[in-house]
C-alpha cells in the first residue's frame, strides 16, 4: 500500500487513475483547483485538497511515497492563442511540485506528458527515440517539464516515470469527460448525437481539415480507453525507480481519421449527425500514432480496446450518474477559514455537472 498525492484527481484522466488506485488499496489524496475538473468525479474514499498546484508544500509531507502528476492546462488551441497561460499553469506549477517533493523527500513521480511533444513526427509509429518538435506551446511545455524530470533524477534521485499519452478516450462506468467549453472530438460528436437524438437544434459537428496527408484527408490519431491508460500509472507507480527517468508512449499503435471517428459514432449511437468540415486547427499535427513497444517491454502494459468500445463506454457513461462527494479537507471557505473533515465546501459545484 503507498500513500499518493493525486494533481488533477477531480479531471477526465485523473478521476479515473484515482479510482483505479484506491481499487488497489492505496491510500490517495487528491489535490485539484477545480479550474477544469468535477469534485463529484472523486471517488468517496479520496482525501480531498481543493488547491492549486503551486502549493502542494502545504499538503505533502514525508509519509508520501508518490505523487501522479496530471494537474495541466491540456488543450492545444488554447495554448497558440494564450501561450503564457501554458508557461505559468504547466511549467511554473510543476517546478513549485518539484520543490516541494524535494524538500520532503518524496521519491516518486509519475507525470502526464502527451503525444503532442513530437510535433509533425510523419506517418511511421512515433517511439521514444523520434525527434521532439513541438507544434504548439501545449506540447512544448510538457517537453520542458520531461527535460526538469531527467535533471531532478540524475541531480537529486527522484524516481519518474513520463507517460506520454495519445488520445484518451472512454469512459471507467459514470467517470466520462466533460469539460466546459469541451473541444475533444468524440464528446464533441456524442453531444451531437444527442441533440439529434432529442429532436434539438444544434449547430452540425466540425472536422477540423480534410486537407491532411492521409488516407481520407482528415487528422490521424491513436486512441486508447480510458481504462486501459489509468491502469499504466499503477504499473509505472511500481516501475519508478529512484534516479532514473524513464519515458514511455502509451498508445495502441492503430491510427483512426476524424471520418472514421465521424463514423464509428454514427454507428454506435445509431445517429445519424450531421457534421461540417472546416480549416484546419491551428497548432494540430496531421498523423500521432505510437509505437507501444517499449511501454510493453517495461510495464508489460498491452492495451486492447479499439474506438468503437471507446465510444461505446462514453455514451453510456453519459446516462449514468457520478459517484457521491468525497471527505473535504482544508478548502478554503469564503470568509477563509477552513472546513471540518467530512464536510462539504460552499464552493462545489453540482452534483450534475461532472
Ligand atoms: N485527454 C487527453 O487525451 C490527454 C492526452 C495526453 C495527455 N493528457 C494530459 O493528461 C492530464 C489530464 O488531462 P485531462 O484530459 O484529464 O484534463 P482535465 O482538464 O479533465 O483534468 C485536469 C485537472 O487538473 C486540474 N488542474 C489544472 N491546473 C491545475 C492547477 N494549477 N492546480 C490544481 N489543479 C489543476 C483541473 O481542475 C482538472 O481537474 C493533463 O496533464 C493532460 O495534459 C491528456
Ligand atoms: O470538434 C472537433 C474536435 C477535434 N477535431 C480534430 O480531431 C483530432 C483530435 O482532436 P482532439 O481535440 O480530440 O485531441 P487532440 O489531438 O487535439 O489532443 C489530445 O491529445 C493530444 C495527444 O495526442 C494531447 O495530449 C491533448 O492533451 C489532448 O487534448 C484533431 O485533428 C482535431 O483537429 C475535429 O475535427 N473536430
Amino acid at each position: 500500500m503507498m500513500k499518493i498525492l493525486v494533481t488533477g484527481g477531480a479531471g477526465y484522466i485523473g478521476s479515473v487513475v484515482v479510482a483505479r488506485l484506491l481499487e488497489q488499496r492505496h491510500h490517495v489524496e487528491v489535490l485539484d483547483d477545480l479550474s477544469t475538473g468535477h469534485h463529484d468525479a472523486v471517488a468517496g474514499e479520496a482525501v480531498w485538497h481543493r488547491r492549486p498546484l503551486r502549493s502542494a508544500g502545504e499538503v505533502l509531507d514525508g509519509s508520501f511515497d508518490a505523487v501522479v502528476h496530471l494537474a495541466a492546462r491540456s488543450l492545444v488551441g488554447e495554448s497558440m492563442q494564450h501561450p503564457e497561460r501554458y508557461w505559468h499553469g504547466n511549467i511554473v506549477e510543476t517546478l513549485a511540485l518539484l520543490d516541494a517533493m524535494r524538500h520532503h523527500s518524496v521519491p516518486r513521480l509519475v507525470f502526464s506528458s502527451t503525444a503532442a511533444v513530437y510535433g509533425d513526427a510523419g506517418s511511421d509509429p512515433i517511439t521514444e527515440m523520434t525527434a521532439t518538435q513541438p507544434t504548439n506551446p501545449y506540447g512544448a511545455s510538457k517537453l520542458a517539464i520531461d527535460h526538469m524530470l531527467t535533471a531532478e533524477a540524475t541531480a537529486h534521485g527522484l524516481g519518474a516515470v513520463s507517460l506520454r499519452y495519445f488520445n484518451v478516450a472512454g469512459a471507467y462506468g459514470a467517470l466520462g469527460e466533460h469539460h466546459d467549453p469541451e473541444t475533444h472530438l468524440i464528446p464533441n460528436l456524442l453531444t451531437a448525437a444527442e441533440h439529434h437524438r432529442d429532436g434539438r437544434d444544434y449547430a452540425p459537428a466540425q472536422i477540423f481539415g480534410t486537407d491532411y496527408p492521409t488516407r481520407d484527408g482528415t487528422a490521424v490519431r491513436d486512441y486508447i480507453h480510458i481504462t486501459e491508460l489509468a491502469d499504466a500509472h499503477v504499473l509505472a507507480l511500481e516501475h519508478a525507480t529512484p534516479g532514473t527517468h524513464e519515458i514511455l508512449n502509451l498508445g495502441t499503435g492503430v491510427g483512426t481519421s476524424v471520418r472514421e471517428v465521424v463514423d464509428a459514432v454514427r454507428q454506435v449511437t445509431g445517429v445519424p449527425i450531421q457534421v461540417r468540415e472546416a480549416d484546419r486547427r491551428p497548432g494540430d499535427p496531421p498523423v500521432l500514432v505510437a509505437s507501444g513497444a517499449q511501454a510493453r517491454r517495461l510495464l508489460g502494459w498491452v492495451p486492447e480496446a479499439r474506438v468503437t468500445a471507446m465510444i461505446q463506454d462514453a455514451w453510456t457513461a453519459r446516462s449514468q450518474h457520478a459517484p457521491g462527494p468525497p471527505v473535504v479537507r482544508d478548502a478554503p471557505t469564503p470568509a477563509g477559514g477552513h472546513l471540518r473533515p467530512g464536510s462539504r465546501s460552499p464552493e462545489l459545484p453540482p452534483s450534475s455537472s461532472s
